[in-house]
């Protein structure tokens, strides 16, 4: 069966005045259509590198990702990519932002205001269409991000620790708002964080990673309904799914430091 992303072999090296760096050293994944994955590990062991790889922005040293079956050679409007910094245009208003995409694409602009509306609607920013980025809070800017990156309608979405600047409320009502979403429009999602709590809240699998170099050291299978609930979070199994993956990055951070 054909996975949506296969990261396949994949190393990925630099060479830098203090040697060579080996950001991923032969890595392999298979993520399936739909699948929401999660990335987590300690500081440096590649996880951007790999994330920046599915998106096309770096290319590998050797190895290959195919995304739809198809050999990954750049970017493309059939992954969306959210930073931790949301990149609006500063002088155009949330429903401009959102349409920008769409406008690249030449879709015409009654169809093109239609569907930038629906997605702002689907983020919760419908009643703020005409705002500027300046007039938005942080997390509000984040959704019209994510808004954003949906309108084009990617089939995946690749996330790099996009509520990392976010205080815990509202980051909380973001992973909410994120799976809501992501459960109406079922895209395959990968996306980065820091936060155990995150990782397992939002993954139907945490991926864990250990550096130097690069790897995947275990991958957790989040057997957890959705919608998933605050009750969840608190619940014996996600405590108990909590802890394996803090012990997973933990190990290799303390291995790191030995
Ligand atoms: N352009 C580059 N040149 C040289 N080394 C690089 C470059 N980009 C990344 N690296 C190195 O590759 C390794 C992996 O970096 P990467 O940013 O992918 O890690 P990360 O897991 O995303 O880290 P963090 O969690 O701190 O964001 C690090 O050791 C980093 O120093």
């Amino acid at each position: 069966m054909n996975s949506m992303i296969s990261v396949r072999g994949v190393s990925k090296h630099y060479e830098t005045a203090r040697g060579l760096v080996r950001s991923l050293e032969n890595v392999s994944l298979e993520v399936e259509q739909g699948e929401f994955i999660t990335l987590v590990g300690p500081s440096g062991c590649g996880k951007s590198t790999m994330l920046n790889l599915m998106a096309g922005l770096l290319e590998p040293t050797s190895g290959e990702v195919l995304v739809d079956g198809k050999v990954v050679t750049g970017p493309g409007p059939d992954r969306g990519v959210i930073f931790q910094q949301y990149a609006l245009f500063p002088w155009l208003t949330a429903l401009q932002n959102v349409e920008f995409g769409l406008r690249l694409q030449h879709m015409k602009k009654t169809e093109r205001r239609e569907l930038a509306q629906h997605y702002l609607d689907l983020v919760g920013l419908g009643e703020f269409a005409h705002a500027l980025p300046k007039e938005l809070s942080g997390g509000m800017k984040q959704r019209c991000a994510i808004a954003r990156a949906y309108a084009v309608q990617p089939s995946t979405l690749l996330m790099d620790e996009p509520f990392g600047a976010l205080d815990a409320l509202t980051r909380v009502n973001m992973q909410e708002n994120l799976l809501e979403t992501w459960q109406q429009e079922r895209r395959t999602a990968v996306f980065i964080t820091h936060d155990v709590d995150e990782a397992v809240f939002l993954a139907t699998r945490v991926v864990v990673m250990s550096p130097r170099p690069g790897r995947i050291s275990e991958i957790i299978d989040v057997p957890l309904a959705y919608p998933r609930t605050e009750e969840m979070r608190l619940s014996p199994e996600f405590a108990e799914l909590r802890a394996r993956v803090w012990r997973g990055v933990h190990h290799h951070a303390e291995e790191d430091a030995a």
